[in-house]
Protein backbone atom coordinates (compact mmCIF):
# COMPACT_ATOMS: atom_id res chain seq x y z
CA UNK A 1 0.00 0.00 0.00
CA UNK A 2 1.31 3.34 -0.78
CA UNK A 3 2.65 5.82 1.84
CA UNK A 4 -0.63 8.20 2.79
CA UNK A 5 0.03 11.44 1.76
CA UNK A 6 -1.93 14.65 4.20
CA UNK A 7 -2.41 17.72 1.51
CA UNK A 8 -4.37 20.51 3.50
CA UNK A 9 -6.51 22.76 1.77
CA UNK A 10 -5.59 26.36 2.15
CA UNK A 11 -9.03 27.08 1.40
CA UNK A 12 -10.39 26.70 4.61
CA UNK A 13 -7.07 29.08 6.29
CA UNK A 14 -7.29 32.20 7.36
CA UNK A 15 -6.28 34.18 4.28
CA UNK A 16 -5.58 37.37 6.15
CA UNK A 17 -2.70 35.51 7.82
CA UNK A 18 -2.00 33.35 4.83
CA UNK A 19 2.12 33.10 5.24
CA UNK A 20 1.84 31.72 8.92
CA UNK A 21 -1.04 29.26 8.29
CA UNK A 22 0.98 27.64 5.97
CA UNK A 23 4.15 27.89 7.80
CA UNK A 24 2.16 26.18 10.48
CA UNK A 25 0.78 22.94 8.58
CA UNK A 26 4.11 22.76 7.29
CA UNK A 27 5.88 22.64 10.61
CA UNK A 28 2.82 20.26 12.23
CA UNK A 29 4.26 17.75 9.45
CA UNK A 30 1.72 17.39 6.54
CA UNK A 31 3.43 16.16 3.31
CA UNK A 32 1.80 18.41 0.29
CA UNK A 33 0.01 22.02 0.16
CA UNK A 34 -3.23 22.09 -1.66
CA UNK A 35 -4.62 24.80 -3.57
CA UNK A 36 -7.80 25.58 -4.62
CA UNK A 37 -8.07 27.78 -7.54
CA UNK A 38 -11.55 28.64 -8.23
CA UNK A 39 -12.89 31.26 -11.26
CA UNK A 40 -16.50 32.12 -10.42
CA UNK A 41 -17.46 30.00 -13.63
CA UNK A 42 -16.72 26.45 -13.32
CA UNK A 43 -17.63 26.81 -9.63
CA UNK A 44 -19.75 29.62 -7.65
CA UNK A 45 -16.67 30.98 -6.01
CA UNK A 46 -13.50 32.91 -6.34
CA UNK A 47 -10.40 32.10 -4.73
CA UNK A 48 -6.63 32.29 -5.85
CA UNK A 49 -4.60 33.20 -8.72
CA UNK A 50 -0.97 32.73 -9.86
CA UNK A 51 0.00 35.89 -7.74
CA UNK A 52 -0.59 34.31 -4.50
CA UNK A 53 1.05 30.80 -5.26
CA UNK A 54 3.56 32.68 -6.47
CA UNK A 55 3.96 34.76 -3.15
CA UNK A 56 3.91 31.40 -1.28
CA UNK A 57 6.51 29.89 -3.23
CA UNK A 58 9.29 32.90 -2.07
CA UNK A 59 8.95 31.28 1.19
CA UNK A 60 8.22 27.49 0.94
CA UNK A 61 9.79 24.46 -0.81
CA UNK A 62 6.57 22.30 0.12
CA UNK A 63 4.75 20.93 -2.77
CA UNK A 64 1.79 22.58 -4.07
CA UNK A 65 -0.47 20.45 -5.23
CA UNK A 66 -2.93 23.25 -7.42
CA UNK A 67 -6.14 22.32 -7.92
CA UNK A 68 -7.65 24.14 -10.96
CA UNK A 69 -11.42 24.11 -10.67
CA UNK A 70 -11.62 26.83 -13.90
CA UNK A 71 -13.14 26.87 -17.05
CA UNK A 72 -10.62 25.95 -19.96
CA UNK A 73 -8.11 25.45 -17.75
CA UNK A 74 -5.46 24.89 -20.50
CA UNK A 75 -5.32 29.03 -20.57
CA UNK A 76 -3.81 28.59 -17.36
CA UNK A 77 -1.12 26.06 -16.95
CA UNK A 78 1.63 28.41 -17.74
CA UNK A 79 0.74 31.10 -15.13
CA UNK A 80 0.64 28.71 -12.23
CA UNK A 81 3.80 26.59 -13.45
CA UNK A 82 5.64 30.09 -13.95
CA UNK A 83 4.19 30.70 -10.08
CA UNK A 84 5.77 27.73 -8.79
CA UNK A 85 3.17 24.83 -8.62
CA UNK A 86 4.24 21.18 -8.45
CA UNK A 87 1.46 19.43 -9.61
CA UNK A 88 -1.90 20.62 -11.23
CA UNK A 89 -4.86 19.04 -11.52
CA UNK A 90 -7.91 20.05 -13.97
CA UNK A 91 -11.07 18.58 -14.32
CA UNK A 92 -12.86 16.29 -16.77
CA UNK A 93 -15.57 18.73 -17.33
CA UNK A 94 -13.82 21.74 -17.70
CA UNK A 95 -12.93 21.64 -20.68
CA UNK A 96 -12.94 19.34 -24.25
CA UNK A 97 -9.60 19.22 -24.54
CA UNK A 98 -8.25 17.67 -21.62
CA UNK A 99 -5.94 15.44 -23.06
CA UNK A 100 -4.34 18.18 -24.55
CA UNK A 101 -4.19 20.07 -20.97
CA UNK A 102 -2.62 16.79 -19.38
CA UNK A 103 -0.52 17.18 -21.83
CA UNK A 104 0.74 20.70 -21.81
CA UNK A 105 1.34 20.05 -17.36
CA UNK A 106 3.80 17.15 -18.64
CA UNK A 107 5.24 19.07 -21.22
CA UNK A 108 6.08 21.89 -18.69
CA UNK A 109 7.50 18.92 -16.13
CA UNK A 110 5.21 19.19 -13.90
CA UNK A 111 2.86 16.04 -12.42
CA UNK A 112 -0.45 15.85 -14.10
CA UNK A 113 -3.82 15.44 -12.30
CA UNK A 114 -7.45 14.45 -13.71
CA UNK A 115 -10.54 15.41 -11.33
CA UNK A 116 -13.57 14.08 -11.77
CA UNK A 117 -16.71 15.55 -10.06
CA UNK A 118 -19.20 13.45 -8.13
CA UNK A 119 -21.61 12.78 -11.04
CA UNK A 120 -18.88 12.59 -13.64
CA UNK A 121 -17.84 8.56 -14.39
CA UNK A 122 -14.49 7.25 -14.75
CA UNK A 123 -15.25 5.69 -17.93
CA UNK A 124 -12.95 8.52 -20.10
CA UNK A 125 -10.40 7.90 -17.46
CA UNK A 126 -9.53 4.62 -19.26
CA UNK A 127 -8.39 6.85 -22.41
CA UNK A 128 -6.29 9.07 -20.06
CA UNK A 129 -4.29 6.05 -18.33
CA UNK A 130 -1.33 7.23 -19.50
CA UNK A 131 -1.52 11.00 -19.20
CA UNK A 132 -1.80 10.71 -15.46
CA UNK A 133 0.57 10.99 -12.43
CA UNK A 134 -2.67 11.44 -10.11
CA UNK A 135 -6.56 11.04 -10.31
CA UNK A 136 -8.50 13.10 -8.03
CA UNK A 137 -12.24 12.06 -7.27
CA UNK A 138 -14.06 14.15 -6.05
CA UNK A 139 -15.94 13.79 -2.77
CA UNK A 140 -17.98 16.51 -2.25
CA UNK A 141 -19.16 18.96 -5.09
CA UNK A 142 -16.37 21.50 -5.95
CA UNK A 143 -16.79 24.91 -4.87
CA UNK A 144 -16.43 25.36 -1.34
CA UNK A 145 -14.82 23.79 2.19
CA UNK A 146 -16.50 22.17 4.59
CA UNK A 147 -18.98 19.94 3.03
CA UNK A 148 -20.24 16.42 3.82
CA UNK A 149 -18.27 13.77 1.93
CA UNK A 150 -20.78 12.15 -0.76
CA UNK A 151 -20.47 8.47 0.36
CA UNK A 152 -21.42 7.48 -3.86
CA UNK A 153 -17.83 8.63 -4.24
CA UNK A 154 -16.24 6.35 -2.45
CA UNK A 155 -17.28 3.67 -5.00
CA UNK A 156 -15.67 5.52 -7.52
CA UNK A 157 -12.09 5.75 -5.95
CA UNK A 158 -12.11 1.97 -6.11
CA UNK A 159 -13.39 1.74 -9.76
CA UNK A 160 -10.33 4.04 -10.09
CA UNK A 161 -7.92 2.89 -8.23
CA UNK A 162 -8.92 -0.79 -10.15
CA UNK A 163 -8.92 0.91 -13.50
CA UNK A 164 -4.90 2.05 -12.37
CA UNK A 165 -3.85 -1.50 -11.32
CA UNK A 166 -5.45 -3.62 -14.19
CA UNK A 167 -3.71 -0.48 -16.58
CA UNK A 168 -0.11 -1.56 -14.84
CA UNK A 169 0.10 2.28 -13.10
CA UNK A 170 0.39 1.57 -9.46
CA UNK A 171 2.51 5.11 -9.50
CA UNK A 172 -0.35 7.03 -9.86
CA UNK A 173 -1.77 8.67 -6.87
CA UNK A 174 -5.83 8.11 -5.95
CA UNK A 175 -6.64 11.55 -4.13
CA UNK A 176 -9.78 12.71 -2.48
CA UNK A 177 -11.25 16.38 -1.75
CA UNK A 178 -13.93 17.22 0.14
CA UNK A 179 -15.14 16.27 3.86
CA UNK A 180 -12.52 14.21 5.00
CA UNK A 181 -11.80 14.21 8.23
CA UNK A 182 -10.72 11.44 11.30
CA UNK A 183 -14.25 10.27 10.45
CA UNK A 184 -13.91 9.40 7.06
CA UNK A 185 -10.32 8.79 6.11
CA UNK A 186 -10.17 5.41 6.97
CA UNK A 187 -13.14 4.66 4.40
CA UNK A 188 -11.41 6.73 1.35
CA UNK A 189 -8.07 4.80 2.39
CA UNK A 190 -10.05 1.55 2.32
CA UNK A 191 -11.56 2.13 -0.36
CA UNK A 192 -7.99 2.85 -2.53
CA UNK A 193 -7.21 6.82 -1.89
CA UNK A 194 -3.74 7.50 -1.07
CA UNK A 195 -3.70 11.18 -0.72
CA UNK A 196 -6.12 12.95 1.69
CA UNK A 197 -6.51 16.91 1.11
CA UNK A 198 -8.19 18.07 4.13
CA UNK A 199 -9.59 21.84 4.52
CA UNK A 200 -12.00 22.25 7.56
CA UNK A 201 -10.35 19.48 9.26
CA UNK A 202 -6.95 20.88 9.62
CA UNK A 203 -8.04 24.44 9.88
CA UNK A 204 -10.79 24.47 11.90
CA UNK A 205 -8.71 23.20 14.56
CA UNK A 206 -6.70 24.98 16.79
CA UNK A 207 -3.91 22.88 16.96
CA UNK A 208 -2.93 21.90 13.89
CA UNK A 209 -0.28 19.21 14.56
CA UNK A 210 -3.17 17.66 16.50
CA UNK A 211 -5.33 17.87 13.47
CA UNK A 212 -3.01 16.06 11.45
CA UNK A 213 -1.96 13.77 13.96
CA UNK A 214 -6.07 12.88 14.05
CA UNK A 215 -5.77 12.37 10.26
CA UNK A 216 -2.94 9.68 10.54
CA UNK A 217 -3.83 8.35 13.55
CA UNK A 218 -7.43 7.18 12.28
CA UNK A 219 -5.27 5.86 9.12
CA UNK A 220 -3.65 3.51 11.37
CA UNK A 221 -6.59 2.01 13.27
O1 LIG B 1 -11.58 21.53 -3.66
C1 LIG B 1 -12.17 21.86 -2.65
C2 LIG B 1 -13.56 22.42 -2.72
O2 LIG B 1 -13.96 22.49 -4.02
C3 LIG B 1 -11.48 21.78 -1.30
O3 LIG B 1 -10.17 21.27 -1.50
C4 LIG B 1 -12.24 20.92 -0.31
O4 LIG B 1 -13.57 21.27 -0.19
C5 LIG B 1 -11.56 20.89 1.06
O5 LIG B 1 -12.36 21.34 2.08
P1 LIG B 1 -12.96 20.39 3.24
O6 LIG B 1 -11.86 19.44 3.64
O7 LIG B 1 -13.32 21.34 4.31
O8 LIG B 1 -14.13 19.64 2.65
CO1 LIG C 1 -9.47 21.01 -3.74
Amino acid sequence: MKTPVIAPSILSSDFARLREEVDEVIRAGCDWIHIDVMDGHFVPNLTIGPPVVKALRQHFQATFDVHLMVESPERWIQAFVDAGADMLTVHYEATPHVHRALQMIRECGRRAGLALNPGTSPDGLSYLLADVDLVLVMTVNPGFGGQSLVPSTLAKVAEVRRMLDDAGRHDVHVQVDGGIHPGTIRQARDAGADVFVAGSAVFDEPNRALAIEALRAALRE
